[in-house]
């Protein structure tokens, strides 16, 4: 309660975690069983899943380490944390943060922060590392891109592509979900050509292999492709790297891989694509932006359009990739021009 009143105002909770330091008598289902262990390699790593079952997750605790096992997904987080730091992630669990973000939220955490009245961990250095990344991290970071890529749009054929190069945008991802393997490479061949010719720099969504063979821009990843492609040969064939994140565990594991762009999403509530996590609004927007404004170029993404752009940009990100707010203009041109103006506005109140 004492950390919470100076983490500002947040929505209730959609979930009430119970924190369990001591086995409780009945485990119930929004649990949070925490286990304190000297080391991680007993084999209690394998066991304790099982034996808490029936609760929500299970963190096991050392000193170096905080491992969060949750819905059969493990997080192993290290770093220094405050003498606090349980107490903090109960607070930012209150905020309505899920556990493996308010984990990370509660490394983070440093009592002199709420001295100085700025309560909010926005010091990347206090943050915490994801364990078990190296392996799929290339040698070197992915060749850079602009911190301010401006309107991004995803479009689903390279027809759109081009209509878009036409039209004066700069940035583009072709996100082709349901064409085969032949149509697929013709697509994006004929997208790379175009956007080459209109000096535009052209993500392709998913299809790394057929993206470094067209000699794309760059590529889009989202968190589960990671466990598939293979990033030190994209990042050897000189494309950028894009990967989407959606809270702030995601952001550190995209951090770590040393992207071109991380993408924030999904800001508002979309239809283009059913989302497994909740909207993050632009109150979490602006807190992600603090944090990351310095690391990598930031893109936001989600539910973005005309009405809500200028708000989005206040927060600091340097793009906003947008579908529908394009795909579904009556008058193409005229949105495209909307939206570009607000950029040019934004740049304006910034300078
Ligand atoms: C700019 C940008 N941000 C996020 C996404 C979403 O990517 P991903 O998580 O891989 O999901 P799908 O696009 O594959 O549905 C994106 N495409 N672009
Ligand atoms: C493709 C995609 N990825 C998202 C993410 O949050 O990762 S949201 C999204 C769809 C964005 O579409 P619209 O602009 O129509 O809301």
């Amino acid at each position: 309660m004492r950390i919470r009143t100076h983490l500002g105002q947040w929505p209730s909770p959609a979930i009430r975690w119970r924190l369990c330091s001591t086995l409780p008598q009945s485990i119930e289902a929004n649990d949070l069983i925490i286990l304190h262990r000297d080391t991680l390699t007993e084999d209690a790593d394998q066991h304790e899943p099982s034996q808490f079952a029936a609760a929500a997750g299970v963190l096991t605790v050392t000193a170096e380490t905080i491992t969060l096992r949750l819905g059969g997904t493990v997080h192993p987080l290290a770093g220094e944390r405050s003498d606090d730091w349980l107490a903090a992630f109960a607070a930012f669990l209150e905020c309505g943060f899920m556990p493996p973000d308010a984990l990370v939220l509660a490394h983070a955490w440093r009592e002199p922060h709420r001295l100085e009245g700025n309560a909010w961990p926005i010091d990347y250095a206090n943050f915490p590392r994801v364990l078990g990344l190296d392996a799929m991290r290339p040698s070197v970071p992915f060749a850079a891109c602009p911190w301010q890529l401006g309107l991004y749009p995803v479009v689903a054929s390279a027809a759109w592509v081009e209509r878009l190069l036409e039209l004066g945008v700069k940035t583009l991802q072709l996100r082709a979900k349901t064409l085969e393997h032949a149509t697929l490479q013709a697509e994006i061949k004929r997208a790379v050509q175009a956007a080459r010719h209109h000096h535009a720099q052209l993500f392709i969504n998913d299809h790394w292999q057929l993206a470094i063979e067209a000699g794309a821009y760059g590529v889009h990843l989202g968190q589960e492709d990671l466990q598939t492609a293979q990033l030190q040969t994209i990042a050897n064939a000189g494309l950028r790297l894009g990967l989407s994140t959606h809270g702030y565990y995601e952001m550190l594991v995209a951090c770590h891989l040393r992207p071109s762009y991380i993408a924030l999403g999904a800001v508002f509530a979309t239809t283009t694509k059913s989302m497994p996590t909740a909207p993050q609004g632009l109150t979490r927007l602006a807190h992600y932006v603090q944090l990351l404004k310095k690391q990598v170029p930031l893109v936001a993404i989600g539910g973005i359009d005309q009405a809500v752009l200028a708000d989005v940009l206040a927060t600091g990100v340097g793009s906003a990739a947008v579908v529908r707010a394009i795909t579904e203009a009556s008058d193409l041109p005229k949105a495209v021009a909307t939206l570009q103006h607000a950029f040019v506005r934004n740049l304006d109140l910034v300078e």
